[in-house]
């Protein structure tokens, strides 16, 4: 069953010098029990489409889509209160930089014990209900990895490092027991066994309670340990999506490669001391954005076809938009 279904998605934000495509025609899928990747040099758009996912966008943007559906619903067109209850009730978010995402006057432990949901609770006096509570914190708390949960519980944000705030966001995700979680580089600046750690969490949770992930970051290491799919994005356009392995041996789209190319734990095969391929240039501001696909520039492959954005092209379960693709008899 398809959970998250989006398709062309236009995000127009309105500046003094008119309006900006900051996500154009953006296309991502999945499915019920899958953990899918979200993947984009910095500044690609990846918040922007978890934001419009859970309807965090100011009213003054602009949104437009073919398709915006949450196991068929369409978000977009229903109400503002069903389409929070649904965001609350079945998909939570881990954003990045957990530390200036929770409040500092409250203690951790306050804030988890907020999020868990009565459902969750039983049918008891409320006394009772307290203790359910935070039993159920205090399990959450120990499954992401924190152990001395009265320490941590006790303390405020600015009293605990960094990692610890961000194990308390996952936590604070997880306790509510949604259907998807979107972690929106859940693991960024975290040291290599905290990391291991939480992924090795997400992945479990994927295995046992069918936990739906959409995983979004830079770190391709990360995502080739746990995401079956990948969407490729770039300057707020998606460039390739397909399954991970064959995006990882096969890619179609010069962005993808170069991407894969540039990761040093990809590149096995490359002698020692020899230097990373990288992409010339940096990616556009929204303000100098170059006309059809927005690689152009900076693109090895680019020809003057590339004035138009590409249609999205399809090779058995393979998406690309590209008018130089890296075919197997062009490569
Ligand atoms: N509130 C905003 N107003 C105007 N532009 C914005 C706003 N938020 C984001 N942008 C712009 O939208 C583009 C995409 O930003 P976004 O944060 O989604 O990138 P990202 O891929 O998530 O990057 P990172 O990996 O660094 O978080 C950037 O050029 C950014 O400057």
């Amino acid at each position: 069953m398809q959970l998250l279904d989006i398709k062309n998605l236009t995000l127009e934000i309105p500046t003094a010098s008119g309006s900006i495509k900051a996500l154009d025609k953006v296309s991502l899928s999945l499915k019920k029990g899958e953990i899918s990747a979200l993947v984009g040099e910095s500044g690609s758009g990846k918040s922007l489409i978890v934001r419009t996912i859970v309807g965090a966008i100011p009213d003054r943007w602009n949104i437009t889509a073919d398709r915006l559906t949450w196991k068929g619903q369409d978000l977009l067109g229903m109400s503002e209160h069903k389409r929070r209850r649904i965001i609350r009730d079945e998909v939570s978010v881990v954003f990045q930089n957990a530390v200036t995402a929770l409040d500092p006057t409250a203690t951790l432990g306050e804030q988890l014990l907020e999020a868990v949901p009565d459902r969750l609770l039983p049918k008891t006096m409320f006394w009772q209900r307290r203790q359910h509570r935070l039993a159920l914190a205090q399990k959450q708390l120990h499954k992401v990895g924190i152990k001395d949960h009265e320490l941590c519980m006790k303390a405020y944000p600015h009293q605990v490092a960094d990692d610890v705030c961000q194990k308390l966001m996952l936590a604070m995700s997880l306790v509510s027991q949604p259907e998807l979680l979107i972690a929106d580089d859940p693991t960024m600046g975290m040291e290599i066994t905290t990391k291991v750690q939480i992924l090795r969490l997400l992945t479990k949770l994927n295995q046992t309670r069918n936990l739906s992930i959409l995983y979004v970051s830079h770190d391709l290491l990360a995502i080739a340990t746990m995401a079956t799919n990948m969407t490729v994005l770039y300057c707020g356009q998606t460039v390739e999506s397909g399954s991970m392995s064959e995006l990882r041996h096969s890619p179609l789209h010069p962005y993808t490669k170069a991407l894969l190319d540039s990761a040093p734990s990809f590149r096995k095969d490359l002698p020692r001391k020899t230097p990373l391929s990288s992409l010339p240039g940096t990616i556009p501001t929204l303000q100098h954005l170059p006309i059809g696909c927005r690689l152009g520039p900076r693109c090895p492959r680019a020809g003057k076809e590339c004035v138009k954005a590409p249609k999205t092209h399809r090779l058995h379960n393979h998406f690309y938009n590209c008018h130089f693709p890296l075919l197997p008899e062009t490569k």
